[in-house]
């Protein structure tokens, strides 16, 4: 690994934490509490490069490395979770998904509409009873007269599916063959037959909208199968392991977050005449979730290091991503307890970010698979063993 940045993943950096700073830190304590889509600043972070970082520019895209996207998530994950999780699904969800199996008309039609901001996009797999065990799905896809495919059933927690106009989404074709029957499949929710259930009620990550769809007879044009027929459960999984570095992402933001306040109010925060930073239960704290927010920060580099080789020689990146993930998002836990910790009382009040970051870290250890399933994963490839 090259440890310095290039000037291309500087700028990207800096174009969002301009960005983070000046646009999203103000708003985000209100955009919580309200539990408000900030869709006019996905618009603009559209109009900077940031929903399609890794998007060549001929598809209205940034032209960037993995390097960069995570330097990028970081930012906009420190300012705002939420956020963070929106640009998340629209670059390595939707974006990366479409432009590894997607055809020349499918990337110009669907990624430059998320790439440039100009609409929303969503990755639906998990079902009401499907969930880590995601090829136990029951989503039905069957072709009609004309060949194009008749699509029935429901999908369970998908973010931004409230708002997306276009949606990945993945259903059973061929049944009874498990996750050799699943295809993948681009979604207009603006033709009939799509409906999107009410928004969830969260714990964090409340300004992204996070909904059930259900397909009713919806007739999804044959030309919108996504890669083989049968090759949907890979395409799923693949898509899964650069959402990781999403993730693992996001997770370093939050967490640098609330280290950064912690060591502001260690300084600043005085207790039996000394600031609270003197004594060494502070201290021990303070080293330990730096030694954590560092792992977490380099695996992450590394997996998208990984992920930059792959694409360039060939290669899996997949134990990487599920080890930055694991670690970066089990970081951001224990970080932010600490954090709110150090904070005393104020870590508690809502005056303070500290307990945002505390509720939003909790979703890194849940969705694009549970911390149990990242330790399946890396086992699994470390063991050689299913
Ligand atoms: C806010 C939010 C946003 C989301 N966004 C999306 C989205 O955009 N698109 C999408 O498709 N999904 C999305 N999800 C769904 C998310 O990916 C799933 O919730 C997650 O994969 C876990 O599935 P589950 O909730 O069904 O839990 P289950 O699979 O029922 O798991 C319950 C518990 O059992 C454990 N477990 C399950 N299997 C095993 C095993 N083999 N070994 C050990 N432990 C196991 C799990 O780790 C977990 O602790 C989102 C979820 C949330 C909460």
């Amino acid at each position: 690994m090259d440890f310095r940045f290039t000037e291309d993943q500087l700028s990207i950096q800096s174009i969002a934490r301009d960005f983070a700073q000046k646009r999203i830190v103000p708003v985000a304590a209100e955009l919580d509490a309200k539990a408000e889509f900030p869709l006019e600043n996905i618009r603009e972070m559209g109009q900077l490069g940031l929903m399609g970082i890794e998007v060549p520019e001929e598809y209205g895209g940034a032209g960037m490395d993995p390097i960069a996207y995570v330097l990028a998530v970081i930012e906009i994950a420190a300012a705002d979770a939420a956020t963070s999780t929106i640009m998340s699904v629209n670059n390595s969800l939707f974006c990366n998904g479409i432009l590894k199996h997607g055809n020349e008309e499918q990337k110009q039609k669907y990624v430059r509409a998320i790439a440039t901001g100009e609409a929303i996009g969503a990755y639906a797999l998990t079902e009401p009873q499907s969930g880590s065990d995601a090829s136990a799905m029951h989503t039905r896809a069957t072709r009609n007269a004309d060949g194009d495919w008749v699509i029935n059933g429901k999908k369970s927690w998908i973010t931004s599916g409230p708002v997306a106009r276009y949606i990945v989404l993945f259903a059973i074709s061929t049944p009874g063959i498990g996750a050799k029957g699943v295809s993948a499949f681009i979604i207009d929710t603006r033709l009939p037959g799509f409906h999107a259930g009410k928004t969830e009620p969260k714990l964090g990550i409340r300004a992204s909208a996070t909904c059930e769809i259900e397909f009713a007879d919806y007739v999804c044009p044959k030309e919108n199968l996504l890669g083989d027929e049968g090759k949907g459960f890979s395409i799923a999984m693949g898509v899964l392991d650069a959402g990781r570095i999403g993730i693992a992402s996001q997770a370093v933001g939050i967490a640098r977050a609330a280290y950064e306040a912690t060591l502001q109010w260690s300084r600043d925060r005085k207790a039996f005449g000394a600031p609270i930073g003197t004594f060494q239960m502070t201290q021990s704290k303070i080293a330990d979730m730096k030694c954590k927010l560092d792992a977490a920060t380099l695996l992450t580099l590394r997996a998208a290091w990984a992920k930059g080789e792959a694409e360039k020689n060939g290669g899996r990146f997949g134990t990487e991503a599920a080890v930055a993930k694991l670690t970066a998002s089990e970081a951001a836990m224990w970080i932010s307890h600490q954090a709110v910790q150090i904070h005393g009382g104020m870590g508690y009040s809502k005056e303070m970010p500290l307990e945002r970051y505390f509720r939003d870290a909790k979703i890194t250890e849940i969705y694009e698979g549970t911390s149990e399933i990242q330790r399946l994963v890396i086992a699994r490839a470390e063991t050689g063993l299913r």
